[in-house]
């Protein structure tokens, strides 16, 4: 078990390759962060940012053929980048839960629900068959299936999509995992349901003392959920700091331009500005600082030599000319 002062999930310079015809892309490069018991880290970024990459690559679900390139991933204590096939597919299900966007990818659609969680719970808590459907039906129950005990034989095709993510979330946490790795959970649910989906996660994962990588490209998500955000840009990890503080005072100017494009309820009014042009390809990433020809404050140094790193400029931001917030500056 982990101790409480032991990060969950600690990823060290964590590099991802695809190697193609044109060279090799890194579309997960030098990434570092840690996850603590209880704790929910949002990763946030554009399409094509390298944010499922990252979290598949945790948990070995990158499919080649692109594979880990350097770095290292733990969990609980215990290095896990460097394990095999099978032994990766072990935690996973045991120590790791997952939670799609579409819950069909989790679900089978062939077989009643009880039925799958009562074999998941027999799998990895080594329980009788009879204790494995009273703890089916506890976990529906606890994430809000009304009538769990009768609907426990249903077929996933009988649930709407908002019960069927909540399925999907009482199977991915039904072993106890002490991570759980959420990719885009709420994209395909309507608004009033992504809240109430969000809402359960963060509640049963506090309690539970379970770390959460959520992936997201939506910045209402990540405010409504997360303690700290990570916010990826072109492979690398643009800012990473608590909820808050990054979001009400973002320091990297991608940052202050995914706030800017991102209505939030909380601030009042719509700010909608969207950063000038896209994303650059992986395999055409300019010199310097990936973001230099967006970013409104860009200099000499930002278009030349290594792209800035969070550990050489201000331990948050990957930025040569970080927003100084008391400066009272905008991007
Ligand atoms: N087989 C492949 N060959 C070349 N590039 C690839 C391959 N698979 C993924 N990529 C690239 O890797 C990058 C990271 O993809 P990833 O899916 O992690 O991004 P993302 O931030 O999760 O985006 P989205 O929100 O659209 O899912 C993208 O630029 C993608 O084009």
């Amino acid at each position: 078990m982990s101790d409480r002062t032991q990060p969950t999930l600690s990823v060290r310079k964590l590099v991802v390759e695809i190697p193609t015809r044109h060279g090799i892309l890194r579309p997960v490069d030098q990434v570092s962060y840690d996850i603590q018991p209880g704790e929910i880290l949002g990763v946030v970024g554009e399409s094509g940012a390298g944010k499922s990459m990252a979290g598949n690559a945790v948990i070995g679900l990158l499919s080649p053929p692109a594979h880990i390139a350097g770095g290292e991933v733990w969990l609980n204590g215990n290095r896990i980048d460097n394990l095999s096939r099978g032994q990766m597919r072990r935690k996973r299900g045991r120590e790791v839960g997952m939670v799609f966007q579409d819950p069909l990818t989790s679900l089978n659609p062939l077989l009643p629900i009880g039925d799958q969680l009562t074999e998941t719970i027999i799998e990895h808590l080594k329980v009788g068959k009879g204790e494995a459907r009273r703890r089916a039906i506890a976990a529906l129950e606890e994430v809000g299936i009304p009538a769990a005990a009768e609907r426990v034989d249903s077929y996933p095709h009988e649930f709407s999509g908002g019960m069927r993510q909540r399925v999907v979330i009482a199977l991915a946490l039904c072993a106890e995992p002490t991570l759980v790795i959420a990719d885009e959970p709420t994209t395909a649910l309507d608004v009033s349901v992504q809240a109430q989906i969000i809402a359960l996660l963060r509640r049963l994962c506090r309690e539970r003392g379970t770390a959460v990588m959520l992936v997201t490209h939506d910045m209402g998500v990540i405010a409504e959920a997360a303690d700290r955000v990570a916010v990826m840009y072109a492979g690398r990890l643009a800012e990473i700091g608590p909820v808050r503080e990054v979001l009400t005072a973002p320091r990297h100017p991608y940052t202050a331009g995914l706030m800017a494009s991102t209505p939030l309820a909380s601030q009042g009014k719509r700010r909608l500005n969207q950063i000038p042009g896209s994303m650059p390809r992986l395999g055409a990433l300019p010199e310097g600082c990936a973001f230099h020809p967006r970013c409104p404050r860009a200099a000499a140094r930002c278009a030349a030599g290594d792209s800035p790193h969070i550990d050489s400029c201000d331990g948050r931001a990957a930025c040569w000319f970080p927003i100084d917030a008391s400066a009272k500056e905008s991007a």
